[in-house]
């Protein structure tokens, strides 16, 4: 077949709406594909039969807008170096890890993210999560499960979540949420972030080993970069102590997770909630036997609603790029 025959054929749909390549399978689109197929004209490579890089060298060359999540192939220099009129990529996700922005930045790409619409839902699920490994919620599920209940006298009691000195690493959009969440379970709050924030009265450290040794908690809340990846190894861990516990709904990489694995399991560390993996959808097998590790396969931000925001969220950031106005959540660090 010559390659000319492979380009997408049209699927019947006005051939004015803006053409938007797809690069992976992002939730939204799985949800609300009419919405979004409704004002573009969606190319959607995972569809083709052709690899990727063929077919976006084959039907992309005069697409400006891109929309991507975090599952699937990153957003390489090699594939932008496909993609010579791309001016946009919207991921349908906070974090942007799997963009090359330093290339995007070069190439006079613009990135929008998800902005704040999943914050809220992320802020919950990591107290839920340190709930559920101090207070041991999913152990008690599965006693009453495997029909313990009678036994209830050997059910190991958790710890109180009131009065616990919880560290929180990044104090982004998310980490502040889910400071302001703790402080009303009464614990105390402490962060590390790149500089200290004018806008709150929390102790900073700069040093996030420091801050793991004055603290019974830490959650992970920070955007995985170069600074930040294997940023919580051993030795943090080791200063967090027997009794710490760790939280990640950041990302899997920011903490080094063979070491992390290794103090959970010589009791090394107290305990771990972590919706984030290094090489999802893989989980170190060593945890599943761990009964004060809780595991979740990265769904902290998502609910219906969160799902809803984060669609019209992607549709707004589309249509003003194509109608020449202001992106609604630019990445200004970048640009
Ligand atoms: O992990 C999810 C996100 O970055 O939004």
């Amino acid at each position: 077949m010559a390659v000319s025959d492979h380009r997408q054929q049209n699927d019947g749909r006005s051939p004015e709406l803006p053409e938007v390549i797809v690069l992976n399978a992002p939730l939204i689109l799985t949800m609300f594909e009419d919405q979004l197929s409704s004002k573009f004209h969606l190319l959607k490579a995972l569809d083709s039969e052709l690899p990727l890089h063929q077919f976006l060298a084959v039907n992309a060359q005069s697409v400006r807008a891109m929309l991507c999540t975090v599952n699937g192939p990153p957003v390489t220099a090699d594939i932008l170096q496909l993609l010579p009129s791309l001016r946009l990529i919207v991921t349908t996700t906070a974090g942007i890890n799997h963009i090359d922005v330093s290339e995007c930045r070069s190439r006079g790409i613009s990135v929008a993210n998800a902005g704040d619409v999943f914050s809220a839902d992320c802020a919950d699920y990591a107290v839920g999560l340190l709930i559920d490994v101090l207070r041991k919620i999913s152990v008690a599920d599965r006693y009453v499960r495997k029909g313990h209940w009678a036994n209830l006298g050997d059910f190991p009691l958790g710890s109180k979540l009131r009065g616990k000195r919880v560290g929180i690493v990044g104090l982004g959009r998310i980490g502040i949420q889910v400071a302001k969440r703790l402080e009303a379970f009464g614990c105390s709050i402490s962060y590390n972030s790149r500089k200290k924030k004018d806008f709150v009265e929390y102790p900073f450290y700069a040093n996030v080993c420091e801050l793991a040794a004055d603290m019974d908690v830490l959650i992970i809340c920070c955007a995985l970069t170069d600074q930040t990846r294997h940023m919580i190894d051993r030795k943090v861990l080791l200063a967090l102590g027997k009794e710490g516990v760790i939280v990640n709904i950041g990302r899997g990489a920011i903490v080094n997770e063979k070491e992390m694995v290794e103090c959970l399991v010589h009791g090394e560390i107290g305990g771990a909630g972590s919706d984030v993996f290094e090489n999802e959808p893989d989980v170190p097998k060593e945890l599943f036997e761990l009964e004060n590790v809780v595991l979740s396969p990265h769904l902290a931000i998502f609910s219906p609603e969160s799902l809803e925001d984060s669609r019209d969220l992607v549709i707004a950031n589309l249509e003003a790029f194509f109608s020449n106005k202001p992106l609604l959540s630019l990445q200004d660090p970048f640009f």
